[in-house]
């Protein structure tokens, strides 16, 4: 769908994209990157929009250097900011938008309904945009986006702004658009986790260099460590901890949670277990019920996409290591600096949501 090779953007005083090399296939990618990374100026250049300094890109098998009328023709984008007249409703404004697109009058009406109906609009789509709320003005980016019926959509920053209800609404609806329309999806955010819900596909940029290009799975693979949790007795007031020491007493390595990957109060009861193999899980089994305690969950462990930084930032300033179960080695199409891990990781704590937000 996207193929970018070498593709760099300098402004005078900045390089905002620096020889990015990366192949984006259908479906819904993730365009993630802390503030100024890079990502704005990606779409814009991919839209035709503006000029690249260097390389090349091509956007649905199209140059993006001297094709970008049919490029736009094809992709609809949701920018970051708001656009939006106060003066209109959201109805005459996605129309307007239909017809700018190239629909006929007709048309474009019947896709506005339709549009604004599937991005949850339609009783408030007489009213003037003005008086909507940010999930709301939002929601009428994302709809002019769509209205033509795109191949592909880009969407800058479509959480922006909302709270989490709004935003897990927002991601719900991304994904939506690719699975009931077969529109794919380009969406950045400066938040790892909540892309790892939404993305079947990542890509990580920092400073306009490629960190990371995966799968989502490859940096949420399964580990050989399960989460296991039990209930308290009255003969184990800390069922956890006499789990733990039985457990360890048994010569299998067990940890409490690692640092980032779940907080708060439950994550005290959760230990986490070297699984060697399926004698594990019988061992694990035979020790909760030798203890007599009950046994909430034993489960194999996926790591969040937050704790591949984490472990990249630790690994790469010669940090020890952390506790608890460390993740198999991310596949990397780039050679991950400690600059870059580190300005990555801190993308998801400035989101201010720890973890998957
Ligand atoms: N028109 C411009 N002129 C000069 N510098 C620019 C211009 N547009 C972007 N930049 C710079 O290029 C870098 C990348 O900006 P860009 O907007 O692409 O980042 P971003 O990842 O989208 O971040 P944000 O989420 O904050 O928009 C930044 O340092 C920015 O200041």
């Amino acid at each position: 769908m996207i193929v970018t090779e070498s593709l760099s953007k300098r402004y005078p005083r900045v390089t905002a994209l620096d020889r990015l090399t990366v192949d984006i296939g259908p479906g819904v990618t993730g365009l993630v990157g802390a503030n100024g990374a890079g990502k704005s100026t990606l779409i814009k250049l991919l839209l035709g929009l503006a000029p690249a300094s260097e390389g090349s890109a091509t956007v649905l098998g199209l140059d993006v250097a001297r094709e970008g009328g049919a490029i736009r023709e094809r992709v609809g984008y949701m920018p970051e900011h708001d656009c939006l007249p106060p003066d209109v409703s959201a109805t005459e404004f996605v129309v307007h938008m239909a017809r700018m697109s190239g629909l006929p009058p007709t048309a474009a009406r019947e896709r506005t309904a339709d549009t604004l109906r599937h991005v949850g609009l339609y009783e408030e789509r007489y009213r003037p945009i003005g008086g909507y709320s940010t999930g709301m003005k939002q929601r009428v980016k994302l709809a002019q986006a769509l209205v033509h019926d795109p191949q592909l959509v880009f969407l800058d920053e479509p959480t922006n702004g909302l709270d989490p209800v709004g935003r897990d609404e927002m991601l719900g609806l991304i994904r939506r658009v690719h699975t009931e329309f077969g529109i794919s999806v380009l969406v950045t955010s400066h938040l790892l986790g909540e892309l790892e819900r939404t993305c079947d596909h990542v890509v990580v940029i920092d400073g306009g260099r490629l960190l990371r290009s995966s799968s989502t799975d490859d940096f949420t693979q399964l580990t050989a460590s399960l989460a296991v949790e039990v209930t308290d007795t009255d003969e184990h007031p800390d069922g956890t901890a006499s789990l733990r020491a039985a457990l360890t007493r048994a010569g299998v390595a067990v940890t409490t949670a690692a640092p980032g990957s779940e907080s708060g109060a439950s994550a005290a009861h959760v230990l986490y277990v070297e699984a060697t193999g399926e004698e594990t899980y019988d061992l694990v089994r035979d020790t909760v019920a030798g203890l007599g305690l009950g046994l909430v969950r034993m489960e194999q462990r996926r790591h969040r996409i937050s704790e591949v930084f984490q472990s990249d930032d630790a690994a790469t300033a010669g940090a020890p290591e952390a506790p608890g179960p460390q993740p198999a080695a991310p596949r990397t199409t780039a050679p991950a600096t400690t600059a870059s891990a580190t300005t990555a990781h801190r993308a998801i704590k400035d989101g201010g949501a720890p973890d998957a937000a």
